[in-house]
């Protein structure tokens, strides 16, 4: 095994930073050698199931840690305890299905964890969370049960949880799979008003294919990166191209198999 020598973290450096990261979850290698150093607002991930995207999420915020190499988020290393205290001031994630991170039974309840958690009083976060809601038009949402919406309302709720706190950076991890139509437009135009960095992994590549930088995971390894219009034309171009063989596999396969019968 070769020990690479890394110089001192840039804790002064703005963006996340990803410096030799590897990632293995059992014997198998989820990430390869990453170096990544994402500054741009908008960045879209893209990449076949199990390419590692929720992973690379994952591990920027600080809810896994590498095996080897280190990140940092805004100048905060997620492999320093101390550090990693203060990420969620930083980064917050969207999980993929929004079960997996709603805790409360009230969408008020639910904003108002997200404030607790940065350190804001119960009574004040609680107001804070209705006032917020007041602003978006949403105040007869505060004290609906989060069991009783829909999918895409659950998803807008886990959005709202990470935007109370304003972390420079959001994660969304494939935003618009259970999103119909006019939800998907919806979060689009929510994503566009957002001030915040936003990296976002989904398999719709519309989404992302205007965005200034997008990355291409491939079974653990970084593809290629670059400008939206440019990763989303290749890798939907790869896609093609993999299927085409599939689909000629299979028909010899098949006419292989009549043959035998
Ligand atoms: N908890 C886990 N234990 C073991 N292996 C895991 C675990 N979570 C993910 N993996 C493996 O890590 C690899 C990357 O998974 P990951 O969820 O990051 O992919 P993804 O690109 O987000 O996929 P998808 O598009 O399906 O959401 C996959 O091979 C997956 O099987």
């Amino acid at each position: 095994m070769t020990l690479k020598i890394l110089p001192p973290a840039g804790t002064a450096t703005p963006g996340i930073r990803l410096e030799s990261v590897t990632l293995s979850r059992g014997d198998r290698i989820v990430l390869e050698q990453i170096d990544l150093h994402l500054t741009e607002p908008r960045i879209g991930v893209v990449g076949d199931n199990g390419a590692g995207k929720s992973s690379l999420f994952r591990l920027i915020c600080g809810l896994d840690q590498p095996q080897s190499g280190r990140v940092s988020v805004h100048g905060c290393r997620t492999g320093d305890a101390g550090e990693r205290r203060k990420l969620p001031r930083h980064v917050g994630l969207m999980f993929q299905n929004p079960d997996d991170q709603i805790i409360f039974p009230t969408v008020a309840e639910e904003l108002a964890f997200s404030l607790t958690a940065a350190g804001i009083g119960k009574q004040l976060a609680r107001q804070q969370a209705r006032d917020f809601l007041a602003a978006r038009n949403l105040p007869d949402w505060a004290d609906r049960a989060v069991g009783e919406l829909s999918q895409g309302q659950r998803q807008q709720v886990c959005l709202m949880a990470l935007q109370i706190t304003t972390p420079a950076t959001l994660l969304l991890d494939e935003p618009y799979s259970a999103l119909d139509l006019p939800s998907q437009l919806r979060l689009s135009a929510q994503i566009a008003a957002t001030s915040q960095q936003i990296i976002l992994s989904t398999h719709l590549l519309d989404h992302v294919e205007d965005f200034e930088r997008v990355l291409w995971l491939d079974n653990g390894r970084l593809r290629a990166d670059g400008p939206g219009r440019e990763i989303c034309a290749a890798y939907a171009q790869d896609v093609r191209e993999r299927s085409a063989v599939n689909t000629a596999a299979e028909v010899l396969q098949h006419a292989a198999q009549a043959d035998a019968t």
